[in-house]
């Protein structure tokens, strides 16, 4: 039980690697606020990781906001806050990659990926800091970045930008809550088969060329996320901020 009574919220929970970390945080003790887009048809989803929580015997609520929106973020503190008490870990996840080539990039396109994954993520990561440096026990940050961080994709030209982009936030947002007891770090995850890369992985040639790119043999799942989540938020990784965690089987370092 690494995150016992602790509340922890998730941005981006209602299926893939947001989910898999909501339920292995719930799994070492903690409540949840599952944050998802708000969209009807994923309302039953974050209705179901909320039974699944409560089945593990944690306590769970979902607020629907687009991650994109400034706001979203002192919604999600304040039902984190009226129902749990406060928040002691925040994860930043939620996210988009609508594949497209960079040539002929639609404006729309590139702006909704960019709002999404980096500008809705300042002023969540700056709500939920605000909270617990009013509460003065300090807490954890995690925004979910990924080996595009540090690597180029032909087809994510708009995407690998906005990695880099909670990478260096958490960076520095490390340097300016360090402070105050707030740590802050980022996981990198390599390719997770989930529903963002459905479509490209359905090309079994590409599947196949990840997979060969791995040296562990096999994409990564969800779950593989969870635990590196619950590390970095819980009191084990206590002297550990500014940090980035790969979470990739090895692909970056698979050159030769
Ligand atoms: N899968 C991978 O290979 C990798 C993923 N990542 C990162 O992990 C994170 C999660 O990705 P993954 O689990 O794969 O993706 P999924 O597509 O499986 O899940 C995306 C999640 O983000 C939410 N979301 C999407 N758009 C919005 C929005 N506008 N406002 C609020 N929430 C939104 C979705 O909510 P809803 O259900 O309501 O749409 C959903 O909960 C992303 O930041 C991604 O960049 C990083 C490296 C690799
Ligand atoms: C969506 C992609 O498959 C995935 O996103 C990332 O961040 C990884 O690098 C993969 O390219």
């Amino acid at each position: 039980m690494l995150l016992k009574d602790k509340s922890v919220i998730i941005t981006g929970a209602s299926r893939g690697i947001g989910k898999a970390a909501a339920l292995e945080c719930a799994r070492h003790g903690a409540n949840v606020v599952i944050g998802y887009s708000g969209r009807e048809s994923s309302k039953p989803k974050a209705e179901k990781l909320i039974a699944e929580i409560n089945e593990l015997g944690r306590r769970a609520v979902a607020v629907g906001a687009p991650a994109g929106d400034p706001e979203t973020g002192e919604l999600l503190v304040k039902a984190a806050v009226d129902n749990f008490g406060g928040v002691d870990v925040f994860v930043n996840n939620a996210g988009i990659c609508p594949f497209h080539s960079f040539l002929d990039m639609p404006k729309e396109i590139y702006l909704e990926t960019v709002n999404t994954n980096l500008n809705g993520a300042f002023f969540a990561v700056q709500a939920a800091a605000n909270q617990m440096k009013k509460q003065g026990r300090g807490g954890a940050i995690i925004a979910v970045s990924s080996i595009s961080a540090l690597v180029g994709g032909a087809m994510q030209t708009h995407y690998t930008p906005t990695k880099a982009g909670v990478l260096s936030l958490m960076q520095s947002c490390a340097v300016a809550l360090g402070q105050y007891g707030i740590r802050c770090n980022a996981v990198l995850p390599g390719t997770i088969e989930t529903d963002i890369n459905a479509d490209d992985l359905s090309d079994k040639e590409k599947h196949d060329y990840m997979v060969s790119r791995t040296p562990l043999g096999r994409l990564g799942k969800p779950e593989d996320i969870g635990g590196p989540i619950v590390f970095l938020a819980s009191d084990m990784a206590s002297y550990v901020t500014g940090a980035s965690l790969l979470v990739d089987g090895g692909m970056f370092v698979n050159l030769q």
